[in-house]
């Protein structure tokens, strides 16, 4: 089939019935309910982009296995020509998004992309897992499917393994094995847009102990396989505010949802690791599972930091405030921040490395620097955000007073900026701002650039811990290492 239209991937959510749970009841049909409409529209328009002479060259490209077009994000990189064919793909999607959806499908084809490329290694635990993975990805991109996963076990004692855990399974582990394959029970979190995606894949961070075999494993299902029960968690927006009183929250919620699987059957040929600690916990650092999601996570989270500060910088602007030499200093930092993390990625593109096995890596150092910096980068343009806008951010009249002709002519002496803004364009400003820096929306959005892809405090501390093994800390070295004599006390 090769690429798909936005028409498509909406008959395609037609025409299954997943069990979605939301505000205690189960969503008879997922494009009615307000929630997901707007959200299903705007991975439809991704979908669509693919077919606009526009966007086509940068979104797909030939599949040399099959002559058809595929989404660049899976293509395999071999050299840095690929690579920044890839990063330009990252960076469309991510601009049509602001950033602000983290897991649309680019994201996902990246990460079983590099688990194909990287057969090799489940190869030497068994030959079924590479051949599964290998024809999963065919599958994937051959049908251009969206993929959502849950790779972490839910916070019940995090204090315990899987296996240590109260119930045996709490955790997403194998209950039986079955000739037509697994049967799995428990939970996994944390699928962001379970409810609009095509099928799920579930795999693990390391961190299994002995004793945790059976909740080891890797696999995919479609979101409406038998005994799967998606439960979302709370909206962040009703479906129903209008596209002026809340710019963002009415576009790009980005539902997550815990997924609990009840005695689900997984077929033996979707299965791409079970029953083996040593392979989960290789899985990560031996298949570049890490660093090529993080590239695309990278141009994207720079697309979405850049978009905040530019969102700042306007606050400040419609009200003048940007007169201010305190004002300044914050936004010419949260300028420097976007230049630092647009310069690492080109720094890490460009420090790319070949792998024994012919797979195009970017610099892993760097990437990780990306990620680390994130989590302060991000809350830190929140924060002057919120500072700048001050009181202003809740001092909003909505949409339906802006229709008031009564109110109108209040609305317009009293809300307007500094020359040359009126209250409507000051407002629209605002509003934009409050979607980022107040709503639970934008707290949302916030809490995912923290972790979105594992705990910043542990991966930070890894970061550390790793680099203090590969590094001989040479210039430290050095110094210490010269000629060096502590004089003795003069004696006579
Ligand atoms: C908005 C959002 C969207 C997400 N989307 C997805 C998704 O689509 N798919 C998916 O699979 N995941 C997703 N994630 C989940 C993400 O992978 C996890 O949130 C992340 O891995 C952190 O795990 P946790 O939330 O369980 O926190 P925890 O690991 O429970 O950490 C909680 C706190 O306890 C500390 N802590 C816990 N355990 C330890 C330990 N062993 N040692 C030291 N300190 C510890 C941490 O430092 C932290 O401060 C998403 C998360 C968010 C916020």
């Amino acid at each position: 089939m090769g690429i798909r239209t936005g028409a498509q991937y909406i008959e395609a959510l037609k025409s299954r019935k997943p069990e979605v749970w939301l505000n205690g009841k189960i969503v008879e049909n997922i494009l009615d309910e307000p929630y997901f409409k707007q959200p299903a529209q705007e991975i439809a328009k991704l979908y669509d982009m693919q077919h606009d002479p526009v966007y086509q060259d940068d979104l797909t490209v030939v599949c040399e296995e099959t002559g058809e077009r595929m989404a660049t994000s899976f293509l395999m990189p071999h050299n840095y020509e690929d690579i920044m064919k890839r990063s330009k793909a990252f960076e469309v999607v991510a601009r049509q998004t602001f950033g602000l959806m983290g897991r649309t499908p680019d994201f996902l084809n990246t990460v079983v992309t590099s688990l194909a490329q990287n057969s090799w290694f489940l190869r030497k635990y068994n030959e079924d897992w590479a051949t599964n993975i290998e024809n999963y990805y065919k599958h994937l991109r051959d049908n251009d499917i969206f993929l959502t996963h849950a790779i972490v076990n839910p916070q019940n004692d995090r204090s315990k393994n899987s296996h240590e855990q109260a119930d045996k399974y709490t955790h997403l582990g194998v209950v039986e094995e079955r000739p037509e394959g697994i049967i799995v029970r428990g939970a996994k979190m944390l699928a962001t847009l379970a409810a609009l995606t095509d099928e799920v894949i579930v795999y693990s961070f390391p961190g299994f102990a002995p004793g945790d075999e059976r909740y080891a494993l890797a696999f995919a299902v479609p979101v409406d396989v038998k005994g799967l029960k998606i439960i979302c968690r709370e909206p962040v927006q009703d479906g129903t505010r209008s596209t002026f009183d809340h710019p963002l929250a009415s576009r790009y919620e980005e539902m997550d949802a815990l997924l609990v699987f009840e005695d689900v059957l997984v077929p033996w040929d979707k299965v791409f690791l079970y029953n083996n600690v040593e392979a989960a916990n290789l899985l990560y650092p031996m298949t570049g599972i890490a660093e090529q999601p993080a590239h695309q996570s990278g141009v994207r989270g720079y697309i979405k930091l850049k978009f905040a500060v530019e969102v700042a910088c306007k606050v400040a602007d419609s009200i003048g405030a940007d007169q201010y030499l305190h004002v300044q200093r914050d936004l010419g930092e949260l300028i420097q921040n976007t230049e630092v993390i647009r310069s690492l990625l080109r720094t890490a593109e460009h420090e790319y490395t070949i792998t024994e096995y012919g797979e195009a890596r970017l610099n892993p150092v760097v990437l990780e620097t990306i990620r680390g910096m994130m989590p302060d980068m991000y809350p830190r343009t929140i924060e002057v955000m919120q500072t700048i806008g001050a009181g202003g951010l809740l001092m909003m009249p909505t949409e339906a007073d802006f229709l008031s002709d009564e109110l109108r002519p209040t609305i317009d002496r009293h809300y307007g900026g500094r020359a040359g803004i009126d209250a409507e364009a000051r407002m629209k400003i605002f509003k934009l701002a409050w979607d980022l820096c107040g709503e639970a929306f934008g707290m949302r959005a916030l809490q995912y650039e923290r972790y979105y892809t594992g705990d910043p405090i542990r991966k930070r501390a890894i970061f550390y811990n790793k680099y203090k093994k590969e590094n001989a800390l040479d210039l430290a070295e050095a110094i210490l290492a010269k000629e060096d004599t502590i004089k003795e006390p003069q004696t006579n």
